[in-house]
């Protein structure tokens, strides 16, 4: 059974993209992944269909909209949890390597086991708290995008990702309601640091129009393609 194939038409007017029909049974079983593993552990609250397709798996692409026609770039998802927004990423983008860190050991064994299931050879799952990897050799300064949803003050969010870019790299920070005090708080990081905003770009959600925004950082002097 389908459980997003009705959605379809949403993901071509809001992101101008079409799931293959394997892409599109790759998030169905994310999807039933996500339900089983939830029985285990507390993975999401987002369970039913639709708003699972809108808050895990359409979000998680809109966010690195801006970089669609990008080829080959590595991309980390710093505090993935359950896979968001690493898992869809990967499944979206093939060409893309993705790695999901995660600071607890079981949302990276969820996230391992995932990414073996659905056979996704652009994926890895890595242990670890991302101020801490960020400092690694294999790591440090490797990135082209690193994505963050859903894991702390935009500041913090920022200081995860500001050492895995590249000086080209650009970070994505996936908020829902942006807050003057949140851009001010970021704004003071990015002072402080070789770190600028390039974009902060605020739309809706297809199904419950619910708001989001990306803010897009990037390490001073460079800007994010196809803005
Ligand atoms: C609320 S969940 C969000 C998960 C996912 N990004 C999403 O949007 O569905 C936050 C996750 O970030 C992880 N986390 C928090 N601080 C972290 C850190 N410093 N490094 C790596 N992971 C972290 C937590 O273990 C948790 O799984």
């Amino acid at each position: 059974m389908s459980h997003f194939s009705h959605l379809c038409d949403h993901w071509q007017t809001t992101l101008n993209w079409l799931p293959t029909p394997e892409q599109l049974a790759q998030f169905e079983k994310l999807y039933e992944l996500v339900l089983e593993g939830n029985s285990k552990q507390n993975l999401t609250r987002i369970t039913e269909p639709d708003d699972f397709w809108e808050k895990h798996l359409w979000d998680s692409l809109r966010g690195v909209l801006a970089f669609w026609d990008r080829e080959n770039i590595k991309v980390i998802d710093i505090g993935t949890g359950a896979g968001f927004p690493g898992i869809p990423i990967a499944i979206a983008k093939p060409s893309w390597q993705v790695t999901l860190v995660d600071s607890k050991q079981k949302k990276v064994a969820f996230a391992a086991e995932t990414i073996e299931n659905l056979q996704l050879p652009n994926a890895i799952a890595q242990w670890g708290r991302g101020e801490d990897i960020n400092k690694l050799a294999q790591y440090k300064k490797k990135y082209d995008l690193a994505v963050v949803r859903a894991v702390g003050k935009p500041d913090l969010c920022a200081s995860y990702c500001l050492p895995f870019l590249k000086r080209s790299g650009t970070a994505v920070l996936y908020r829902g309601q942006w807050l003057p005090e949140e851009s001010e708080q970021l704004d003071i990081f990015c002072n402080q640091e070789e770190l600028q905003v390039v974009k902060q770009d605020r739309f809706q959600t297809p199904l419950t129009e619910g708001i989001r925004h990306s803010v897009y950082l990037s390490p001073r002097s460079t800007s994010i393609s196809n803005s």
